[in-house]
């Protein structure tokens, strides 16, 4: 918890030294003025018992003005803080957001267990909002509780002890904390799969399909009883936790019983200081009360502990502290991308996705990969690209193993058109244009880019031409096609001017054949001139044979391994899988 609150503070003193400062002293000023308001009703109680109207006056007037010098404070210090604490809970956000694109590859988030460990971190930023006050309440509340302590100790030394009694809450919170933390994750997978069904159930992408097949009510009752299980575990964890601080604060209440026992005594045998027996009353409830918030601060402070613990731990797990990077990608390829020995397993998966692929794609040339459906091409194409981490073996570029290369420096190095491309809802300058970041706002080479995806004429449809704004998920924009968004994804993929690396993945799934035809002629073209200026080669998947014959290289998969490669000619030629399945195809289609 100390390494929490440390953090905190880090992370306000850096954002506004002067507001974290004062935010501190309007805190440490109101911590000290409750305190002195028992002083004050004991001083008070005293001058009336002794029949001194001024003084008791006085002493009445130093009462108001502790309590009302308590409340402002607090007051002035919450107007300080707010918006440290607003930023704590961004940096907190933050921390997650670098964890989840951190990682060089994509297989953690493939993983359920770092899943649901996301799904309890969400849930936890809230409590950053609440955090930072936290931390000066109960700085406060230990400044209070020393000046009651000094107070007390005047009444009579054996109210030394009394401080100690607010262990048994303090320790009961944490217990009780840990309880509902377990509690949080132990219901984190039902919650998450829950929350996917609802985004299921109300997202306009799937509401047709979930209309026809009636699927509606299916889904509301899975994600009822999802819920209901993940809320029935959160509440049991609830329940023991309150019974745990109930036992705590009892033991508190034993102990403030017996204080006031020790004044009342001490009054008696001092000869009636009715002054003393009001401070201890006075003290002790104070310190009832500031035990209650205490209890509760600690609560959320633990709450924030262990989510910082969950983010180190993942970040430990994630972020590997070393890189073997120590090398540029060349300027261009003379040699080629090889496959040396390159398996990989998915998370969770009990079969490798890729056995023991050893494949030369030389510079310059145009790869197809073909298989069934599961063979193993996505795959392929995403460990190309360093999304996965082979499980074993290495992938040589120009003889240079892809890890020397820093990962960010390679990847400006591709264009990639992905099957499941990302539909972005701006412009359609910038839906373009993200391709190649610097580049975001330059016209002529984001036309350029759709010229090549045999996008060209998309932009004269388009009411605003580049400037309209797509889609209608966020804005009232202009709602395109599966394979208008599927063109505009290629042209992202197009915008980098020398890439060593073209991989399109099913680039055509979503359009008709004549759109189709044409879009393959320009790939051809850009292919060409790509491996020219470049060396680059450009890698396809295609389950459609008439693309696949152009290739200068045409790889078959099946069960993650490779089969066969070589040419349309020479594949053929040799009657292997290949030409089973160019058969197969020729006849299906007449
Ligand atoms: N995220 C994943 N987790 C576990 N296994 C996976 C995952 N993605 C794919 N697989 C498995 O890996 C194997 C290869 O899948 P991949 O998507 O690479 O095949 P593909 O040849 O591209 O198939 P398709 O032609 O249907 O797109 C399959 O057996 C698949 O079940």
């Amino acid at each position: 918890m100390i390494r929490a609150i440390g953090r905190m503070l880090g992370t306000a003193w850096r954002a506004s030294r002067g507001r974290t400062l004062t935010a501190g002293a309007l805190t440490v000023v109101g911590a000290v003025a409750t305190p002195l308001v028992a002083v004050g009703l004991a001083s008070l109680t005293r001058e009336v018992v002794a029949g001194n109207t001024t003084s008791a006056a006085l002493a009445g007037l130093a009462v108001a003005v502790a309590a009302v010098a308590a409340l402002v404070c607090a007051h002035f210090s919450h107007v300080a803080y707010f918006e440290l604490a607003e930023l704590t809970e961004l940096d907190f956000d933050r921390e997650l957001a670098d964890l989840s694109h951190g990682p060089p590859g994509i297989a953690h988030h493939e993983r359920p267990d770092l899943a649901d460990r996301f799904t309890v971190l969400q849930r936890e930023t809230r409590q950053f909002h609440t955090g930072l006050g936290a931390v000066l309440s109960l700085g406060g509340l230990a400044v209070a509780m020393a000046v009651t302590v000094v107070l007390l100790a005047q009444v009579s030394p054996l109210l030394l002890l009394f401080p100690l009694a607010v262990a048994p809450p303090l320790i009961a919170a944490r217990l009780a904390e840990r309880i509902q933390d377990r509690a949080r994750t132990g219901s984190a997978e039902n919650t998450r799969v829950a929350r996917n069904l609802f985004g299921l159930s109300t997202s306009v992408r799937y509401a047709g399909e979930l209309r026809i097949f009636g699927l509606g009510a299916q889904l509301r009752r899975r994600h009822d009883t999802l819920w209901r299980a993940a809320t029935d575990r959160l509440w049991a964890g609830h329940l023991r936790s309150a019974w745990v601080r109930a036992a705590g604060q009892g033991l508190f209440a034993l102990a403030y019983c017996g204080a006031v026992l020790v004044a009342v005594r001490q009054a008696v045998v001092g000869g009636g200081d009715l002054g003393g027996v009001v401070l201890v009353v006075a003290l002790a409830m104070q310190v009832n009360h500031q035990i209650t918030a205490a209890v509760a601060l600690v609560r959320d402070l633990y709450r924030i502990a262990s989510a910082y613990r969950h983010v180190d731990e993942l970040r430990a797990e994630l972020l590997p502290p070393t890189s073997d990077a120590d090398r540029d990608p060349p300027p261009r390829l003379t040699q080629g991308i090889t496959f040396d020995g390159v398996s990989f397993v998915h998370p969770g998966a009990d079969r490798a996705a890729l056995r023991e692929v050893r494949v030369s794609l030389p510079a310059g040339s145009t790869v197809a990969v073909i298989g069934d459906n599961g063979a193993g091409k996505s795959t392929f194409v995403k460990v190309l690209c360093g999304l996965y981490e082979p499980t074993a073996g290495r992938i040589l570029i120009d003889g240079v193993d892809q890890r020397r290369f820093p990962v960010h420096r390679w990847r400006e190095r591709m264009a990639v058109g992905f099957q499941d491309f990302v539909r972005f809802e701006l412009s359609a300058r910038h839906s373009v244009g993200l391709g190649d970041l610097p580049r975001l706002d330059d016209d002529d080479a984001v036309r350029e880019a759709l010229r090549r995806a045999d996008a060209a004429d998309l932009t004269a449809q388009l009411p605003a031409g580049l400037d309209t704004t797509l889609g209608t998920a966020y804005a009232a924009g202009t709602e395109l096609s599966g394979g208008q968004w599927q063109k505009l994804a290629l042209a992202r993929g197009f915008m980098r001017r020398t890439p060593l690396l073209l991989v399109l993945d099913e680039p055509s799934s979503a359009l008709d054949p004549q759109a189709e035809h044409l879009l393959f002629e320009r790939l051809a073209t850009t292919a060409k001139q790509a491996g020219q200026a470049s060396g680059a080669v450009t890698v396809f998947i295609s389950h459609r044979f008439s693309t696949v014959a152009s290739a200068d290289l045409i790889v078959v998969l099946a069960q993650g391994q490779v089969v066969e490669t070589g040419d349309h000619r020479s594949l053929l030629a040799a009657g292997g899988r290949y030409a089973q399945l160019y058969r197969e195809q020729a006849q299906a289609y007449g």
